[in-house]
């Protein structure tokens, strides 16, 4: 299709060596022939150019002192994606391996993901190349302060609200607002993902991992399929693999396998949840540790893995939760995956699979919910933090967790009926692709040239 050619030789020379980031437009623009086709308004308004290129896009020096009272300097990012539908939202991610090719894809991502959640919340993404690991408590607080000290003038609780993503927690929030709130002299909701202590939401840790397994429930669900009994593979060990672990015990499956950036760890017996949130939330110990408890379970250091895929796709499962990070799950995974009898995949994390893995799910027909719908329900839950700081209210668990439920049926049923209506009966990935670019379009034709 000469649109989809014409966008990515277009990106390559404007924006050069962003792969990740043409790999996230080029996965959207395969699921639009259809609705371009059938409405000519969105060429007339050149909807495709306008929504690759970011609104906004700021880069900046983040110096900070480590302990040795070392100058360190890191660079920052906030890609301020559209805001057709509401203020900008969407994470920071600090790790090494951050570029603007890695918050752009995730920045693009973040406009359809926060559309299909049908709640006002625009699209953006930021982060920083500085590596949290092994840094103590105090260098972590002095990098959160410089980061902020340029951010806190580009953002607003009705501008732009970032949240947490890979190494960005609760601890890290804290600074962050801490230093957002001496220089600007105000308490406002201009971050989510906050401590229960001072305006954050009940269930927005749990939200992204209880929000998949909800997705997955309602796939499982519609293919008369439950969650119960299954076993399940659950790539990562961070904020989203810990909470789809819990909510999968909840409802009667058993995780056997997780991993993190050193290995992979199998237990037939289940994995011991208590032990990971205690080695990963409290000690930030590597997975390995968890074999001085457990003698019985298996350990694959990364350098053992296949070169063409990883180690936790190779074991049998009937469900497996990408949870980790980008491009983890291999064409070779997604074939081991289906070998094995695996029957649904939900994405925790942000474009997990690369798209050879994807076109193999969609191929199969097995039920595959892409991550731009599947781990919405962080998202979302942040908008519910959201209204409740501007209301000043404080929603019970219960309150908040019943409201991800529905937002993550509503997100199952209109990529599942919008695929239908387009001719592609179950493939969820054109589904959340085309519901995503129409309420975005059509907001954006109704505001005109901007
Ligand atoms: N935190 C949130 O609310 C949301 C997160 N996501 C996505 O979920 C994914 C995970 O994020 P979080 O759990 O928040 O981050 P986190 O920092 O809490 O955990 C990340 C985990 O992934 C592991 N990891 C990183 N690279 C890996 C690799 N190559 N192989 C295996 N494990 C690896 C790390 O060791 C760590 O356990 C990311 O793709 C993120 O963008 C998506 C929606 C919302
Ligand atoms: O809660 C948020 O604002 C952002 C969550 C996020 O970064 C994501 O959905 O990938």
């Amino acid at each position: 299709m000469t649109y989809i050619h014409d966008t990515i030789s277009s990106l390559q020379h404007t924006s050069p060596a962003q792969t990740e980031f043409y790999q996230a437009v080029e996965d959207v623009l395969d699921s639009l022939a259809p609705i371009l086709e059938d409405d000519k308004r969105y060429q007339q308004h050149a909807i495709i150019e306008r929504l690759v290129e970011p609104e906004r896009q700021i880069m900046f020096r983040v110096p900070w002192l480590d302990d040795r009272g070392q100058i360190q300097v890191n660079k920052g990012y906030r890609i301020e994606f559209n805001s057709a539908l509401g203020p900008y939202k969407g994470g920071l991610r600090f790790h090494p391996s951050v570029n603007a090719s890695i918050i752009k894809f995730l920045g693009f991502e973040q406009i359809f993901k926060n559309a299909l959640t049908g709640l006002a919340i625009g699209g953006g993404k930021g982060g920083a190349n500085f590596d949290p690991k092994g840094k103590s408590d105090q260098e972590i607080m002095r990098f959160c302060q410089s980061f902020m000290t340029e951010l806190y003038r580009h953002i607003g609780p009705n501008t732009d609200v970032p949240a947490g993503d890979i190494g960005v927690g609760t601890r890290e929030i804290g600074y962050l607002f801490g230093q957002y709130k001496r220089i600007v002299n105000r308490f406002d909701g201009v971050l989510t993902g906050k401590s229960m202590l001072w305006g954050g939401s009940e269930a927005r840790k749990q939200a992204t991992g209880f929000g998949c397994v909800y997705f997955a429930q309602n796939m499982l669900e519609d293919r008369d399929q439950s969650i119960k009994g299954k076993t399940c593979l659950v790539s990562g060990s961070g904020n989203v693999a810990i909470y789809t672990m819990e909510k999968l015990y909840e409802l009667g499956a058993k995780p056997v396998a997780c991993s993190d950036s050193n290995g992979t760890i199998y237990h037939s017996q289940g994995i011991d949840l208590d032990l990971i949130k205690d080695l990963k939330e409290r000690r930030h110990e590597r997975l390995k540790v968890y074999l001085e408890t457990h003698t019985d379970a298996e350990y694959t250091p990364r350098e053992d893995y296949p070169e063409d895929g990883h180690s936790i796709w190779r074991y049998q499962a009937d469900l497996a939760f990408p949870c980790a990070t980008q491009n983890e799950l291999t064409e070779r995974d997604a074939q081991c995956l289906l070998e094995n009898g695996c029957s649904a995949i939900a994405e925790g994390a942000n474009m997990p699979s690369t798209q050879a893995a994807v076109d193999l799910f969609v191929e199969a027909g097995v039920a595959y919910g892409p991550g731009k719908a599947a781990n919405a329900g962080g998202v979302a839950t942040s908008q519910l933090e959201m209204a409740q700081n501007a209301g000043m209210r404080h929603w019970s668990f219960a309150e908040v967790d019943q409201r991800l439920q529905e937002i993550m049926r509503h997100i199952y049923c209109t990529s599942r009926d919008t695929a239908a209506r387009y001719g592609s009966e179950r493939n969820l990935v054109l589904g959340a692709n085309i519901a995503g670019f129409k309420r975005v379009a059509d907001a954006m034709i109704e505001q005109g040239l901007v």
